[in-house]
């Protein structure tokens, strides 16, 4: 498993164009290799940024041959505020030019999560190359983390944690009151690039944990996973801030 590449930035702004640099190489890359670049979304708040980076991005991405996938979302309908796809939309597929067809929400609502998860699934199955062990394989998955240091929907505590089997799951998050659908470990742990962006100073205490062991099946939910591909973190000086404490 690679050691994490660590990215501090002043600001959130800054992190976004550093993020965004990095992701329109992985996407210029994936498309002059294989033809097509698959790419998980991060829900939540961070992520506006870098939508905005990516749309204003000169020269843009091959958005024909970008398909965009998303690493979790609530179960509530597609232009509900707290829809992670409608987030996305308003900022990103609204502005760019990518195929409506290569866009992949997870569309679910609280009587039909397992199925919306179950269907998710064979789409990620049928669009995606298989990686080595025959999970589906995206190029790149962006996620954020919280300040318990769950990433996408994988909360503490959550039975999703143990899922080894399924590329996508429902899942009830206690603490929310409310059910999900998420990517599940071993579809992360499969991609081929992993991209966490985190900023505020309300991480700073997850971030430090995370990145002093990277790699901690007891830890936090972003512990538990173990990535076979790359790892970059994109932080903000201050949800940096307790890694100089923990770093050797
Ligand atoms: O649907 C979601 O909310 C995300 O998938 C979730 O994992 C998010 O990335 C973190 O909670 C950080 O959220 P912020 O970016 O809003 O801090």
């Amino acid at each position: 498993m690679n050691r994490p590449r660590i990215v501090i930035e002043k600001d959130p702004d800054a992190v976004a164009a550093a993020a965004a640099r990095n992701w329109l190489r992985l996407a210029r890359e994936a498309v002059s290799e294989q033809g097509v670049f698959h790419v998980a979304l991060s829900g939540g708040s961070t992520p506006r940024r870098l939508h905005a980076a990516l749309a204003a991005a000169a020269p843009p991405p091959p958005w024909a041959a970008v398909e965009a996938w998303f690493g979790d979302e609530r179960c509530v309908p597609p232009d509900d505020p707290e829809s992670n796809y409608r987030m996305a939309r308003e900022t990103l597929f609204d502005r760019v030019p990518i195929a409506p067809g290569h866009i992949h929400p997870i569309l679910c609502s609280p009587a039909d999560c397992r199925r919306a998860a179950h269907a998710y699934a064979r789409t990620l199955a049928a669009r995606l190359p298989a990686a080595a062990g025959g999970m589906p394989r995206l190029d790149l998955a962006v996620l954020g983390m919280g300040p318990d240091g769950h990433t996408a929907s994988l909360f503490p505590g959550s039975c999703i944690l143990s899922e080894t089997e399924r590329p996508a799951a429902a899942v009830y998050v206690d603490r929310l009151k409310a059910w999900r659908v998420s990517l599940t470990r071993p579809l992360l742990e499969a991609a081929r690039h992993l991209m966490f962006i985190v900023t505020g100073a309300d991480k700073a205490p997850a971030v430090a944990r995370a990145l002093a062991t990277p790699h901690d099946p007891a830890g936090l939910p972003v512990q538990r996973l173990a990535p076979a591909g790359e790892v970059t973190w994109y932080l903000d000086a201050a949800a940096a801030a307790g890694l100089e404490e923990t770093r050797p």
